[in-house]
């Protein structure tokens, strides 16, 4: 009987193909085949070497750049994003670039920047924060500090997840999901810990109102947590084994799994599920407040879309098209929240800005600036007790400059406003692993 085994001994490395092979060859050895013949049918199996994808010439691909030197740090900001749009586009998977008024450079992809591609699924395009996103709940006509102070007593900042007791479930449909997957199923006990959690950084918990009717609304800003952090890694490796046969020229944090092949199919199956379980966890905080909630909405903001059969890699950049009818644009916790009607504008490749993003890192700004305390017209609790200053809004890039920006390129309409309250943040975390 040949067997697997038989094959590997013969030289061949283990691949999908082996099974039709071996049932050929096996069928062949019944009718009184040589080895000789049976070795002849395995080769008709083994499929035409793939000729190794390089990357394009610089310059070969454009992008779009929906940015412009305005004020202090502009320039060199623009530089840098610019830069590594460049590198990217030399990725032979990549069709097309944009860049938002709010980018900033970050690794392989600038936050802000948006690459369409073709029969690919990069994972290091949406990082580790996969499906970092925003959901709006419009609670009526409720005192705002109310909202604030239930908030305080239901969320959840900071790392890991909640206490048995503490915790809460995704839908049933959602669960069955993650455990159908072979990406999710070894990462059950997460799912249900980091639910309904937000993680630190600048994610918060915004109150407003919504300056068309003075409605109170809460507005959440978090991604897949641990999770989705756990689902990235397993298919950075993925990718990685397709980036060594298919494309070695191809920097690791670019390397992606083809769309069409088992894993391709499992990793976005695996996306869309772990998108369904963010949606389900800011609604699930948005209900823990305890107020009626008479309107909600949400977009995730780092993200895989598909359109058609292109692949639209959005790290930290807002879908604008038909689909999404509102959405939402943080700026920083003392300006207000917009609400927005994307233009799907080819230059922003449908997309438009996520926030107002950083002209430098938290470090730098806390060592130019250090401010003691939050602005006065808004009411700011850190959850874990300490203020973390590097999320003050100084810290940010100017809010008129983007706002400004999003209709010099066209890129959405403002069609509401959230006029902030106050804001719930992580706050400073012990992290000791950074004293040693
Ligand atoms: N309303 C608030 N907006 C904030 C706050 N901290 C940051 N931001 C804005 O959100 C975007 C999105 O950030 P990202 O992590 O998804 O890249 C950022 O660019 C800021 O403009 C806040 O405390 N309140
Ligand atoms: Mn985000």
């Amino acid at each position: 009987m040949i067997t697997g085994k038989t094959l590997i001994e013969w030289g061949y490395q283990p691949a999908s193909w082996f099974g039709a092979a071996l049932h050929d060859a096996n069928d062949a050895e019944a009718h009184g085949a040589t080895e000789a013949e049976i070795r002849a049918i395995i080769a008709q199996h083994v499929p035409p070497p793939v000729e190794p994808r390089g990357l394009r010439a610089a310059g070969e691909v454009a992008f779009h750049l929906n940015i412009h030197a305005e004020g202090e740090g502009d320039a060199d900001n623009i530089a840098a994003v610019s830069a590594t749009m460049q590198e990217l586009m030399r990725v032979p998977t990549v069709e097309a670039g944009a860049v938002m008024p709010d980018a900033c450079p970050a690794g392989v992809i600038p936050v802000g920047g948006v690459v369409a591609v073709k029969g690919a699924i990069h994972p290091g395009f949406h990082s580790a924060d996969i499906c970092c996103s925003v959901a709006v709940a419009n609670l009526g006509r409720v005192d705002p500090k109310e909202v604030l102070d239930r908030a305080m007593t239901v969320t959840h900042f900071g790392p890991g997840g909640r206490q048995q007791r503490d915790q809460h479930k995704p839908s049933a449909e959602v669960m069955d999901r993650f455990e159908r997957n072979r990406f999710l199923q070894w990462h059950l006990q997460p799912m249900i810990s980091h639910f309904a959690t937000q993680g630190d950084g600048n994610h918060f918990l915004y109150v407003g109102t919504l300056q068309s009717t003075g409605d109170t609304v809460v507005v959440t800003h978090h991604g897949s947590r641990g999770p989705g952090a756990r689902l990235y890694k397993a298919g950075m490796q993925d990718a990685e084994r397709f980036r060594e046969k298919l494309a070695p020229e191809v920097p690791k944090a670019a390397a992606w799994i083809p769309f069409d092949t088992k894993e391709g199919q499992d990793y976005w199956e695996a996306l869309q599920a772990i998108k369904d379980w963010t949606r389900e966890s800011h609604f699930k905080i948005h209900q823990l407040i305890g107020f009626p909630i008479n309107d909600w909405f949400w977009n995730e903001h780092n993200f895989i879309f598909q359109r058609g059969d292109t692949f639209f890699h959005a790290k930290g950049a807002t879908p604008g098209w038909a689909e999404y009818d509102r959405t939402i644009v943080p700026l920083n916790m003392a300006e207000p929240i917009l609400i927005t009607r994307g233009t799907d504008a080819a230059n922003g490749l449908g997309f438009l800005p996520h926030g107002a993003g950083r002209n430098m890192s938290r470090t730098q700004f806390l060592k130019e600036s250090a401010p003691a305390a939050w602005p006065e017209h808004i009411d700011v609790r850190s959850f874990c007790g300490t203020p973390d200053f590097s999320e003050h809004p100084n810290a940010y890039k100017s809010a008129a400059t983007v706002r400004s920006q999003i209709a010099h390129y066209g890129l959405a309409e403002i069609v509401d406003e959230i006029l902030p309250y106050g804001s719930i943040m992580a706050g400073d975390q012990p992290q000791p692993w950074r004293k040693k």
